[in-house]
């Protein structure tokens, strides 16, 4: 029997303990320091088993994934290094980030097991473990980052474990992932947190701000969103490639402040060109670091019972909704739902249906 253990069963490592969880010959187990997580956690039947003990998930583990946020992971690895680890245990982590729990694993020396940092480059702004789904990681990039020292045949165990996953593997070193990632995930977030709350101070003069920014701004900046403490710990632990980053990027808004101060039309084309010609060889709807949202708008009549048949009418034909919103009435029509879906297929498949049984749909 293989066991794995998850350390912090939220979004990512409860999406991982459903990808795992009754396949043959494994055992997952999950950790919380607290007991009514541990409690959460076997109700809603992510794990198979669960404890409060560190001591307890580690023994005999074959794979232990630390999946808690980015500040807490070099504690976990240090404590871990000093407990008995079953010969040739894989230590893995899921952090946004990977040098600083790279080198901290080069540092300490894990009896019997072996560190290889990890980064499944899939999620959204909700967390915790209501937000698990076994289809998180499916087409989705995952990064490895093994040092040198690790072994052929210990890295090819956890390739073919991660193959539950369903995501494509890609080798990189921790340096580099945490140059890219800093440039196409953590400064994006930063840049949309600071768009909406310059938004917000406007607002707070004319709240038609907020009525004007339905929509394609909300979509925008959906990843302003993500959850405080985790995106915390990222930046703080990314902060010398990120302040490189933010400087460039103060360079290219600088750069549009001066086009407009000399009215240089041609120079603003010609930004809006260099744009869309490096947009346009960007994969088209492949799961990224920033996932995309896969959302069709639905206009439904006023009486009850609409919006069941609507989603009994998609369950019916296996197609599943990953979430759904009331969003107010806009005059002339009674109310739109807004329906999201996991993938393309699913919302291909759907618009289909609502089309079918002649509901007017929107993207
Ligand atoms: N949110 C996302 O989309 C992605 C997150 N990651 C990384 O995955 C890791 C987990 O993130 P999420 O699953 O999103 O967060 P989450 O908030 O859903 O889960 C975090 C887990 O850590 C536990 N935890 C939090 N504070 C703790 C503490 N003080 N002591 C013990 N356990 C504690 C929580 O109970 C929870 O089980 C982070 O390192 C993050 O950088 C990686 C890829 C995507
Ligand atoms: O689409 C989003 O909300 C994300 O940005 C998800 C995400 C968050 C953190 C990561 O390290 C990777 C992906």
């Amino acid at each position: 029997m293989t066991k794995i253990t998850i350390f912090g069963v939220g979004l990512i490592g409860g999406s991982l303990a459903l990808c795992f969880k009754d396949k043959p010959n494994i055992k997952v187990v999950g950790h919380s320091n607290n007991p009514e997580s541990v409690q959460k956690y076997l109700e809603k039947e992510v794990v198979d088993e669960a404890t409060t003990s560190i001591e307890e998930a580690a023994l005999n583990s074959d794979f232990i994934f630390l999946c808690v946020p980015v500040g807490l992971l070099e504690d976990y690895l240090i404590k871990l290094s000093q407990l008995p680890l079953k010969k040739n245990c894989i230590i893995t982590d899921v952090g946004s980030t990977k040098e600083s729990i790279t080198s901290c694993a080069r540092s300490i020396s894990l009896q019997n097991g072996y560190f290889i940092g990890g980064h499944p480059m899939a999620g959204s702004e909700r967390s915790g473990v209501d937000a698990a789904s076994s289809y998180l990681f499916e087409n989705a990039f995952y990064v490895l980052t093994p040092d040198p020292e690790i072994p052929d045949h210990i890295y090819q165990k956890l390739e073919d474990l991660l193959t539950y996953t369903k995501s494509q593997i890609i080798k990189v070193d921790a340096s580099t992932h945490d140059d890219i990632v800093g440039a196409i995930s953590h400064l994006p977030h930063i840049i949309a947190v600071s768009l909406v709350n310059q938004i917000s101070k406007y607002n707070d003069q004319n709240d038609l701000y907020e009525r004007l920014a339905a929509g394609g701004f909300k979509d925008l900046t959906r990843i302003a969103s993500g959850d405080p403490v985790i995106w915390r710990d990222i930046l703080l632990n990314n902060k010398n490639i990120l302040l490189h980053l933010l400087n460039d990027w103060q360079q290219e808004i600088s750069k549009f402040a001066d086009l407009l101060k000399m009215d240089d039309g041609q120079g603003v084309e010609d930004q809006f060109k260099f744009a869309s010609d490096f947009r346009s060889k960007l994969p088209e709807r492949r799961k990224g670091a920033i996932s995309s949202l896969f959302d069709v708008y639905v206009d439904i009549p006023d009486h009850p019972g609409v919006i069941g048949h609507i989603t009994s009418e998609l369950g019916n034909r296996k197609i599943s909704l990953k979430n759904i919103e009331i969003i107010e009435s806009r005059g002339e029509v009674p109310g739109i739902l807004r329906l999201s879906f996991r993938d393309e297929e699913d919302l291909e498949n759907a618009v289909y249906v609502l089309k079918e049984l002649s509901y007017s749909v929107h993207f």
